[in-house]
């Protein structure tokens, strides 16, 4: 990964001609704003004795206290941590990174970690967006990078269950590629999927863009092995059950707050033989959701569903009349059928019949196939943005279906309120349920002089929003530090209190990601 940028430095675009010409028109003068290239980490704070110890529990190769290593394990990929980083603010970097082989070693960083007081911030793709990744420095001796990326076996297969156990330092891809040896998926496709982890995903509760077909990545997890500072635990035991309060969901979405993830059993499904992409086209926002909705609620989901506004069709689609009249490009949806050719056959006829029944306008394969061949690009847009002076993020939330036009509203308002004008909301449906759906938004606009300070407050005023509306403060993001003052209104004093006593029990001492979640 590209300590300044997102994903492979090899892969990094400048902005082409075209986009520049588009970016002067919407925004003005072109302003270039290249990254610093000389970054000094600060000196590391961390005793000897520590660094001896963690050597001796992982192998001198395995600890890491070189600048190149720190700067790389130094905070996520949100827009605020890039910022952060092209200007040379490398404040947060961990004093040593540690790369365990094994859940032994995993045990043995903590205790480690326990005698020396050291803070430990589990690290697994390092793509968090939240501030998953920044640990309060005080009151400890030093900071820990826990990267898990030696951590990478297929621990086990059972193709009669279809569950899979797999270490938390792999790649999403790298998890595929293995599974597709004995020809099954976890189905589990997020836009980061090239670079984060399987424990990254358990740990942040991670949705992937299959998420109608496959699940939500908790709702795969039938279980999970936790190192802790106070012991090792298992959970997940049977496909269901009924015995007390279901403690998977205790670690998932826990943050590395409650323990070290070192291992995740998975339900996973054959390889599908087919994938198909269909476009169809909305009148407006409104109806298209409606349709989303309709179709949840009769069983018939497709494995791929989203579906962007008006602004969002009109920004992606080089020509946005592809999809639809001169006069009217409306909303673009995306549909995606996976499994066997019967299947996705079925699925697909079902899906059109109904769709059509409601007003939609299939717009064909190509649109379709166009989003699946680019659906992991955008990231990497971001930077080329940066790089000439155009702030741009994202943010998400959920709520029920009877809730989503207010909140729609209420967030859109807010963000164009803050950033003012000429700035650009876009919004998407992501994920889709039974009782409501997931709002999507990318926001992009001229980058004042200090455009970290213009992002907080717009992000405030969106979370304000979000919280004023009844909705959630993050639907798969996660909560890390930047979403935490949101999350304890959201689940109220008790909530926290809740939480704190759990991470007291398996966190005595605090150090796990200290300053995260709770
Ligand atoms: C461009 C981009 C696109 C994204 N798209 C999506 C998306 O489509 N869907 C989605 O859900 N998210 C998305 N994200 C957010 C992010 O990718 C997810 O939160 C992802 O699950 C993080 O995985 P990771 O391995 O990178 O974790 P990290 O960023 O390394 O860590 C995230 C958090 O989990 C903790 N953690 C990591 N591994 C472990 C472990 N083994 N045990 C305990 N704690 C651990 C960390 O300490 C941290 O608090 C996106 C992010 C970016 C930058």
């Amino acid at each position: 990964m590209h300590p300044q940028r997102w994903g492979d430095p090899a892969a990094q675009t400048s902005l082409p001609d075209s986009a520049r010409g588009l970016i002067e028109l919407a925004f003005g003068e072109i302003v270039e704003r290249p990254a610093a290239e000389d970054v000094a980490v600060p000196a590391a704070r961390i005793p000897d004795e520590a660094v001896d110890a963690l050597r001796t529990a992982v192998g001198g190769d395995n600890v890491l206290t070189d600048d190149a290593a720190r700067r790389l394990r130094t905070r996520g990929k949100s827009t605020p941590d890039l910022l952060k980083a092209r200007t040379g603010d490398l404040s947060d970097a961990p004093d040593v990174v540690v790369r365990p082989g094994d859940q032994a070693e995993v045990e043995a960083v903590l205790a480690v970690a326990t005698t020396h007081r050291l803070a430990v911030v589990p690290f697994g793709g390092g793509t968090s967006v939240t501030g998953g990744l920044v640990a309060a420095r005080e009151p400890f001796a030093g900071v820990v990078s826990l990267d898990l990326v030696r951590m990478k076996r297929l621990l086990a297969v059972d193709d009669e269950s279809m569950t899979a156990t797999l270490e938390p330092g792999l790649r999403g891809p790298e998890a595929e590629a293995l599974l597709a040896e004995h020809g099954l998926t976890i189905g589990h496709f997020p836009q980061s999927f090239e670079f984060a982890s399987i424990g990254g995903f358990a740990a942040t509760r991670s949705s992937g863009q299959s998420s109608a077909g496959y699940g939500r990545f908790d709702a795969l997890v039938v279980g999970l092995t936790v190192v802790t500072p106070s012991g090792t635990i298992s959970v997940g035991s049977s496909p269901a059950n009924a015995a007390g309060p279901d403690l998977r969901q205790v670690f998932l979405g826990s943050e590395g707050t409650f323990g070290v993830i070192s291992s995740v059993t998975v339900r996973v499904r054959p390889v599908p033989q087919d994938k198909v992409y269909v476009g169809w086209r909305w009148p407006s926002f409104a109806a298209g959701a409606a349709a989303m909705r309709t179709l949840a609620q009769t069983g018939l989901l497709p494995t791929v569903i989203r579906l962007s506004d008006e602004a969002e069709t009109a920004i992606n689609l080089a020509d946005p009349t592809a999809i639809g009249g001169a006069d009217e490009a409306g909303c673009l949806m995306i549909t995606g059928f996976e499994g066997t050719p019967a299947a996705v056959a079925a699925k697909r006829t079902a899906v059109t019949a109904l769709l059509t029944e409601l007003g939609g306008t299939d717009v064909g394969t190509d649109v379709g196939a166009a989003w699946a061949h680019g659906r992991f690009n955008a990231p990497y847009l971001r930077d080329s943005l940066l790089d000439v002076g155009v702030l741009v993020e994202t943010l998400e939330t959920a709520t029920f279906w009877s809730n989503r036009e207010r909140l729609y509203a209420d967030v859109k308002s807010a963000l164009e309120s803050s950033l003012g004008d000429g700035a650009l909301v876009l919004c998407h449906i992501s994920h889709v349920y039974e009782t409501g759906c997931s709002l999507y938004f990318t926001v992009a606009a001229k980058e004042s002089d200090d455009p970290l300070a213009q992002w907080a407050a717009a992000k405030q005023a969106a979370s304000d929003a979000i919280v004023a509306a009844g909705a959630t403060i993050t639907h798969h993001h996660a909560v890390g530090t930047d979403h935490k003052p949101w999350f304890a209104q959201e689940i109220g004093p008790l909530g926290v209190q809740t939480l704190r006593a759990i991470k007291d029990s398996l966190d005595p001492a605090g150090l796990l990601n200290p300053g995260v979640l709770v």
